[in-house]
């Protein structure tokens, strides 16, 4: 294959040219997300330096060795902080290194003047960088499901391309396209660098879209105040916990809280006081939580819980719940809560909403019979059976 270094030297300027353009307009338009900054200057920096590279066809030196490449590894130092902040972590001033070594080097003419140590250099300093993105990308795996292993590839290839020319670019300035690219290595280096800019572009822009996606789905399903998971949470994963039970023969027990006369509550000591009952609600229930369940508010100050108990046990449960949450008292204010239950076998499990429905109507009855009680939700055959006893 023959490839003319000056044909792909403008192609990658206008790689460059044009992946900055993308991003810069992503950046804007997710309301500046710093991620997406820092890879928009790599990209503009690297484009600068490309440029000043071109400059050794005139005879010129300096610029294109040593500010051009102070340049490219200032870029590289953006990426580190782009994946830095992509993970949350302070920025530092290590990112600098790059730049700075090769600023110092260049003070030394054994170094300016010597083609080999130069690409030596240069390799040494990608490889580093590279590895410091793969490592900064595997601590962030658990919050990409879907972008992080065509990202690691990419990185990892860029790795191995930059070992490879350790091996392979002999430094050796080449008459031909000495212009430009300094040795017989550079239509290789021209190559990658185009493709790798391309799919560091866009896998950047699939990570940062997937983290936005996966924190509002979250965010969807949460309750901003108490932290807890919410009413559409509580059907999900409420009804994929009764399909378990139903699979594997498992009772299932939905239980509705509501706390008691909590509008006097807040009218005695405040809506914020208010909210902290609510936090110190939900911190008890979730201590008391068995490993098969799941807690939801529901809206206001009323709750669910759906657990995999049978009726003796979810009763218990509920008993001890409704004993804790009076015992708890936050900040001297004593509250408690009137909690209805319903108790399904395997084969009788229903959807949650259904479900729900038996346990409001049991709620209903603790509310009416007195509050701070646990009522047992009794189908209908088992009332008309009652009344005839009686
Ligand atoms: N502090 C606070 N209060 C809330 C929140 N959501 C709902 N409330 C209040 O909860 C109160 C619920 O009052 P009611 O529905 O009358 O029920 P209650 O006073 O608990 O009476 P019973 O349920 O009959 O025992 C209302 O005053 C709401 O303003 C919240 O997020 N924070």
């Amino acid at each position: 294959m023959s490839l003319d270094v000056y044909t792909l030297f403008i192609c990658e300027l206008f790689v460059l040219g044009f992946m900055s353009i993308i991003m810069l307009f992503a950046w804007a338009g997710s309301q500046y997300d710093r991620v997406l900054g820092f890879t928009t200057v790599a990209l503009i920096a690297t484009l600068l330096a490309m440029m000043l590279s071109s400059l050794r066809s005139t005879g010129h030196h300096f610029l294109p060795i040593a500010v051009g490449n102070v340049i490219l590894y200032f870029g590289y130092g953006m990426l580190v902080n782009a994946f830095r902040t992509f993970r949350g972590l302070p920025l530092g001033i290590n990112w600098l290194t790059g730049a700075l070594l090769w600023a110092i080097l260049c003070l030394f003419p054994q170094f300016y003047f010597s083609l080999p140590k130069r690409v030596i250099v240069t390799c040494l300093l990608c490889i580093i960088f590279t590895a410091v993105l793969i490592r900064l990308l595997y601590g962030a795996r658990t919050l990409l499901p879907a972008t992080y292993w065509p990202a690691q590839l990419l990185l990892v290839i860029h790795l191995g391309f930059h070992v490879a020319r350790l091996f392979l670019d002999a430094g050796r300035p080449n008459m031909l396209h000495g212009a430009i690219g300094g040795t017989q290595f550079t239509v290789w280096i021209m190559l990658e660098s185009m493709l790798f800019v391309m799919g560091l572009t866009f896998t950047i822009l699939a990570m940062v879209n997937e983290r936005t996606r996966l924190s509002y789905q979250q965010a969807s399903l949460l309750d901003p105040l108490t932290g807890i998971a919410n009413r559409r949470a509580l059907f999900a994963e409420g009804n994929k916990l009764a399909d378990w039970c139903r699979r594997h023969r498992q009772p299932l027990t939905v239980v509705l809280f509501d706390l008691d006369h909590f509008k006097s509550i807040n009218d005695r000591f405040g809506h914020h006081q208010g909210d902290r009952v609510l936090l110190d609600f939900c911190r008890v229930v979730s201590q008391a939580l068995p490993p098969q369940a799941q807690f939801a508010r529901l809206g206001g100050e009323e709750f669910a819980a759906v657990l995999s108990l049978n009726e003796q046990e979810g009763k218990n449960w509920c008993e001890q719940v409704r004993r804790a949450v009076h015992d708890s008292a936050p900040e001297q204010v004593i509250y408690t809560t009137s909690i209805g239950m319903t108790a399904v076998a395997p084969t009788r499990i229903q959807d949650i909403e259904s479900l729900l429905v038996a346990a409001d109507e049991a709620l209903y009855r603790a509310k009416t019979s007195g509050r701070n009680r646990v009522e047992v939700f009794t189908p209908l055959a088992e009332k008309s059976e009652l009344a005839n006893q009686l």
